[in-house]
């Protein structure tokens, strides 16, 4: 058995993944739990200036640097520290600074594209596809957005009809098939939630036990 169980959760921008994620956490305690979310993975655009930084498509599997995600994820489940980029929503760039994060049991990696690419999927061992409709995506998209990311409603409209739905459609929407578990009704869903607490709880035990 290995030393950490990983667990994707993928869904629309605003579906409540990491609401979801961050329930898990709550209930499990995150001594045995690390989040890491594939945002912080976005490439590097420190060579581009800000106006151009702002109009580039992040919803396309391009737009992250996959290559790094797999070897921390790699690195974690050997039981090995990662050094974390960190990433600002407010400016679309990496901030300068990376974290130092332990590797720990469970390891949820929750991001739009997390159930796209093949290696990364071989990686999880329980695979999530949280499910909202797409107005309910929107609206949350759209007061978080103007609430946390410092964005403006005509921004988020242009965006939304550029990228965010058209990538919906032709990346993220078609990789549920590949979940384990679909969850609907977004990040308030206590029964999924409840579920998949005992199944980590079991896992969590099943570690302990080859620790003996
Ligand atoms: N089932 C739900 N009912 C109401 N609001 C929700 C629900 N799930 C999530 N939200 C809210 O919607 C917003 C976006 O959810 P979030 O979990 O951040 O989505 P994602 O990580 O998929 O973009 C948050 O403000 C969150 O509190
Ligand atoms: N500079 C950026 C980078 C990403 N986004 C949007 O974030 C969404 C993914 O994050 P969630 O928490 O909503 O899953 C994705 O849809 C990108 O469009 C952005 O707006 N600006």
């Amino acid at each position: 058995m290995k030393n950490s169980v990983v667990i994707g959760i993928s869904g629309g921008s605003g579906s409540g993944k990491t609401t979801v994620a961050e329930n898990l956490v709550k209930q499990i305690g995150d001594e045995h739990i690390l989040l890491i979310k594939q945002d912080y993975y976005y490439k590097d655009n420190s060579h581009l200036p800000l106006e151009e930084r702002a109009k580039l498509n992040y919803d396309c599997p391009d737009a992250f640097d996959t290559e790094l995600l797999i070897e921390h994820i790699k690195q974690l489940v050997a039981g090995k520290a990662i050094d974390q980029p960190q990433y600002d929503f407010t400016v679309h760039n990496r901030k300068p600074e990376r974290i130092r994060v332990e590797p720990k049991r469970i390891i949820l990696l929750e991001g739009i594209l997390v159930l796209h690419d093949a290696e990364l999927r071989d990686l999880m061992d329980i695979k999530v596809f949280v499910d909202a409709d797409s107005d309910i995506r929107l609206l949350r998209r759209v007061l978080r957005d103007t609430r946390e990311r410092g964005r403006t409603l005509d921004s988020i409209a242009e965006q939304y009809l550029k990228t965010v739905r058209p990538m919906y459609e032709k990346y993220i929407h078609p990789t549920k098939k590949y979940a384990d578990i679909i969850v609907p009704k977004g990040g308030f869903n206590q029964v999924a939630i409840d579920i998949l607490v005992a199944r980590i709880k079991s896992y969590l035990m099943e570690l302990e036990k080859v620790d003996g």
